[in-house]
């Protein structure tokens, strides 16, 4: 059963890139069926119009409710999952990649401006499970990117999608932390030699560089990511 996935969004271009590269072998290998629907098609007035004011006061438009309405049923079964990216969700990682990876149905609501009317997301919560997730702290100009890398780092994790599944192993047995610095030929580069531990063929001390050096980066770069943290 392949993964379907629907895109629902104002800018359906922004969604090119799925055609490329690992996105584009998994559409054509069968594996993952993406399809992108433009909300203006689910509008009802001659201006197309998909916002408005936002009730309360404040700045910038809120996107109305109907057209999501409209466009959701037209994909929506009882198997889906509906995703809205938000900076006010929680936060996607790659334990929540993995479990989207094993969806039947992702749908993903790609909002703009301020965001959707809410009540969007309390119609369907009763109805089917609906997610509302960042991919970080901080603002972008709408769902869109966020949805193409949430759909990235899902769909490479779907059984069959990569090529060499031993990366995925790797990346499952990652200690906690950032991974290791890699390096691969010329052996020296502008006067920069490749640390000489990598070239010895020993795999227990290049195993053991590899942590030390995993948990020198994590603790420099992502001190939250140590053990106890
Ligand atoms: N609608 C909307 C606007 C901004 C934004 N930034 C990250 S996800 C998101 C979603």
């Amino acid at each position: 059963m392949p993964l379907r996935i629907d895109v629902i969004t104002i800018f359906p271009d922004y969604f090119a890139p799925l055609q490329l590269s690992l996105m584009g072998k998994a559409q054509q290998s069968g594996l993952v069926t993406i399809a992108i629907h433009d909300l203006r098609e689910f509008t009802s007035d001659r201006h197309r119009s998909v916002d408005d004011t936002p009730y309360g006061g404040g700045a910038g438009m809120v996107m109305t409710p109907e057209p999501w309405g409209q466009a959701i049923d037209a994909v929506v079964t009882d198997q889906s999952t509906l995703i809205v990216p938000t900076p006010a969700g929680k936060l996607f990682s790659q334990p929540v990649a993995a479990e989207l990876a094993h969806s039947t149905h992702l749908i993903f609501a790609c909002g703009r401006y301020e965001g959707i009317d809410q009540r969007v997301v309390e119609y369907y919560r009763p109805r089917i499970d609906v997610r509302e997730l960042s991919i970080g702290d901080y603002v972008l100009a709408g769902g869109d990117v966020a949805t193409l890398a949430m759909i990235e780092a899902s769909v490479r994790l779907v059984p069959g999608v990569l090529g060499n599944p031993e990366s995925l192993v790797e990346e499952s047995h990652q200690l906690p932390g950032v991974e290791y610095p890699s390096y691969t030929k010329p052996p020296t580069w502008r006067g920069l030699d490749v640390p000489e531990v990598l070239l010895s063929g020993h795999h227990d001390q290049i195993a053991r560089w590899r942590a030390e050096q995993s948990t020198i980066r994590t603790t420099h770069n992502r001190p939250d990511l140590l053990p106890g943290s």
